[in-house]
C-alpha cells in the first residue's frame, strides 16, 4: 500500500499537469486520439477496458464517446443490476460507477464487487456535496473518486491512474508468487562436451520468446537450465513460475493453470488466477510435461498460439504473454506416437529443444560436481572416487547430491570411505550372492530364465511374478517411480495402482523373492 501511495504521489503531480494540457488541448481534433499521458508519463499505452455504470443517459454515453475516441474498449449499462452481471461474466480493468442510482446503489455495487473478490479497479462518481459518502465508498475498496460533472479529461487521466494501480497489484502478486515459489538459481557445473553444448543452447535460446522444450532423465538439471535460460533472458526481472503436472492431481491441474471462477467446482469459494496470469510477462516452468492430462493439452496449445485463456467456469476471455520452458524426463516423441500426447502440441513446444545427458554419459563431469556439492572440509577415499566413477548414476546429480550429503553425516573425522555409501554404490559390479550361481539378473529386472523357472512352479501366481519384477525394477531406479514406470513400460499413474495392490495385501515378496532364488540354485 505504501508503495502505491508513494508511487502515485510522484506520478500524480505529472498528471495533473498533463490533464491541465489536456484540459487546454481536447479540443484541438488533431490531438483528441493520441492517448498523450500514457507515453509521458511512462504508463502503458494498451487501451483500458472500462465499465461505466451510471442511470443518466446524457453524461454517461458522452463519457462513454469520448473514452471510445481515445482509443479504450468502453462497455456502458445504466444500473448496477446489469453492471453485476456483466462482471460476472466479464473481466474490466476499471469500472466507474455513479454513487445514486435507483435500485442497487453504487455503493452496493461496489460491495458486490468486494464481496465476490472481481479482480477491478473501482472510481465513484459522486455529486456535489457527496464527498464524505465518496470517502467512505474509498473507505470500502474504491481506488478513487470524481466528481460530477467531471471533465471528459479528468475521466481519462483517472481511469489511468486506476488501470496503473491495477497493474501494480498484479505485479505486486506476481512478485509474492515468484518469492514463495521459486528457489535460488544454481550454477551449471561441468565441463564435459555435452554440458558445453547445453550451456551453447541456452545462449542461443534464451534471446528468443519461443517456447523451449528440455528433455533429460529425472535429476539431470532440467530446472537448473530452465533457470539459466530465463536469467539470460529479456525477462530476467520478470516473474519465473513453475509448475510440475506430475505433482498435482489431475482435477486440480486445470485450476491450477489457467485460474477459476468462483463457484465453477466445489471448494471454488473465490475467483483465483491460474499460474499462466501469475506468470504474465515472464515465463512459465512447465515441469514434467508428459504428465499433461489429454483433455487439457488443447487449452495449452491454444495459450501457446495467441496468448488467450479461459478460467474454469469462465465465458470471459484473457490475454496473457508468457514464456513457456516445458520439460519432460518422458520421451515425448513416442508418447505422440502412442496417442498420449497431441502431436500439434509436440510440435509447438518442440520449436527449440535441449537434451540433457544422463550423469553416466558425462563422467568426467563428477569430479566438478563433487568439488562443488562436497563441503570443502571432507576428503574422499580414492575407492570411494573409484566406486563413483564405475556407478551408473540412475538417478543422475540430484543422486550424487544426496550421496555425498549422507557420506558427510555418516564420515569419521571429515574422511569419507566405502563404509559412508549406501551399498549399491559401495558394491556396485559386484555379483549379488543369491544369483551368483547363474545370470538371473538382465538389465535390472528378472531374467526369462527366471521367469520360465517361476512360471513353471504351480506354487507362484501371476501376480507374485508381476510383484517380484516391479520391485526388482523400482530398487534398480532407486526407489525413482518414473524411472520405474519408463523401465516397465508402464504409465506412472499405473505404477501408482499396482504398489497400491501390494500394499493393500499380506506381503509375499520376501518368500517369492526367497522361493526364486532357491529355484535357480
Ligand atoms: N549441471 C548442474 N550443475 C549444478 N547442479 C546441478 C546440475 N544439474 C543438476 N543439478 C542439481 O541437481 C538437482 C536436481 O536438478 P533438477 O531439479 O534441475 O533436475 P530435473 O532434471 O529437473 O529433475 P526432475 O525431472 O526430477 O524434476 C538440483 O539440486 C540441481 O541444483
Amino acid at each position: 500500500m505504501a508503495r502505491f501511495e508513494l508511487y502515485n504521489s510522484r506520478l500524480s503531480s505529472q498528471f495533473y499537469r498533463l490533464a491541465r494540457w489536456e484540459r487546454r488541448s481536447h479540443c484541438r481534433p488533431s490531438q483528441i486520439n493520441r492517448p498523450f499521458h500514457t507515453r509521458d508519463a511512462g504508463m502503458s499505452e494498451s487501451p483500458i477496458k472500462l465499465l461505466l455504470v451510471d442511470d443518466e443517459q446524457d453524461s454517461r454515453r458522452s463519457s462513454a464517446r469520448w473514452m471510445l475516441r481515445k482509443g479504450h474498449d468502453v462497455t456502458d449499462v445504466e444500473s448496477a443490476a446489469e453492471a453485476m452481471s456483466l462482471l460476472e461474466r466479464e473481466h474490466f480493468d476499471v469500472g466507474v460507477f455513479d454513487m445514486n442510482m435507483p435500485g442497487m446503489s453504487g455503493l452496493e455495487l461496489l460491495q458486490r464487487v468486494q464481496q465476490d473478490n472481481i479482480d477491478i479497479e473501482v472510481i465513484m462518481l459522486t455529486g456535489q456535496g457527496t464527498v464524505e459518502t465518496a470517502v467512505s465508498a474509498m473507505k470500502m475498496g474504491a481506488c478513487d473518486f470524481i466528481s460530477k460533472p467531471c471533465s471528459l479529461g479528468d475521466l481519462e487521466f483517472h481511469c489511468f491512474r486506476a488501470r496503473e494501480r491495477h497493474e501494480l497489484k498484479k505485479e505486486n502478486k506476481q512478485l509474492k508468487a515468484v518469492i514463495s515459489r521459486t528457489r535460488p538459481v544454481a550454477k551449471l557445473v561441468g565441463q564435459s562436451k555435452s554440458i558445453r553444448e547445453v550451456a551453447r543452447m541456452i545462449d542461443k535460446v534464451a534471446p528468443t520468446t519461443k517456447p523451449v522444450l528440455i528433455q533429460g532423465e529425472s535429476g539431470t538439471g532440467k530446472e537448473v537450465v530452465a533457470q539459466a535460460i530465463q536469467q539470460a533472458s529479456q525477462f530476467a526481472d520478470k516473474p519465473f513460475v513453475t509448475v510440475n503436472c506430475a505433482a498435482l492431481p489431475e482435477n486440480l491441474v486445470e485450476s491450477e493453470l489457467f485460474g477459476h471462477q468462483k463457484g465453477s467446482f466445489t471448494g471454488a469459494t473465490a475467483e483465483k488466477p491460474g499460474l499462466f496470469e501469475i506468470a504474465d510477462g515472464g515465463t512459465l516452468f512447465i515441469d514434467e510435461i508428459g504428465e499433461l492430462p489429454l483433455a487439457l493439452q488443447p487449452k495449452l496449445l491454444r495459450v501457446l498460439e495467441d496468448g488467450s485463456l479461459r478460467r474454469v467456469g469462465s465465458h470471459c476471455e484473457r490475454k496473457v504473454k508468457v514464456r513457456i520452458i516445458a520439460a519432460t524426463n518422458r520421451n515425448l516423441k513416442a508418447e505422440v506416437d502412442a496417442g498420449n500426447f497431441r502431436e500439434d502440441l509436440y510440435y509447438r513446444i518442440n520449436v527449440l529443444s535441449i537434451n540433457l545427458p544422463p550423469l553416466r554419459d558425462r563422467m568426467g563431469d563428477i569430479d566438478g560436481l563433487i568439488e562443488h556439492f562436497l563441503p570443502k572440509s571432507y576428503h574422499l577415499d580414492s575407492c570411494v572416487r573409484d566406486a563413483f566413477a564405475t556407478y551408473s548414476w540412475p538417478g543422475n546429480i540430484r543422486q550424487l547430491i544426496n550421496v555425498l550429503e549422507r557420506a558427510t553425516i555418516l564420515a569419521d573425522q571429515f574422511e569419507i570411505s566405502l563404509d559412508d555409501l549406501p551399498d549399491e554404490i559401495a558394491h556396485f559390479g559386484e555379483i549379488p550372492p543369491a544369483f551368483a550361481s547363474g545370470s538371473s539378473m538382465v538389465g535390472g529386472a528378472l531374467s526369462l530364465e527366471t521367469f520360465q523357472r517361476m512360471l513353471g512352479d504351480p506354487q507362484f501366481k501371476l501376480d507374485d511374478i508381476v510383484r517380484v519384477h516391479v520391485m526388482e525394477v523400482l530398487a534398480r531406479e532407486d526407489g525413482n517411480k518414473a524411472g520405474a514406470a519408463r523401465k516397465l513400460g508402464i504409465h506412472r499413474r499405473k505404477l501408482y495402482r499396482l504398489l497400491d495392490r501390494f500394499n493393500g495385501r499380506p506381503s509375499v515378496v520376501k518368500t517369492t523373492e526367497e522361493r526364486v532364488c532357491e529355484s535357480i540354485r
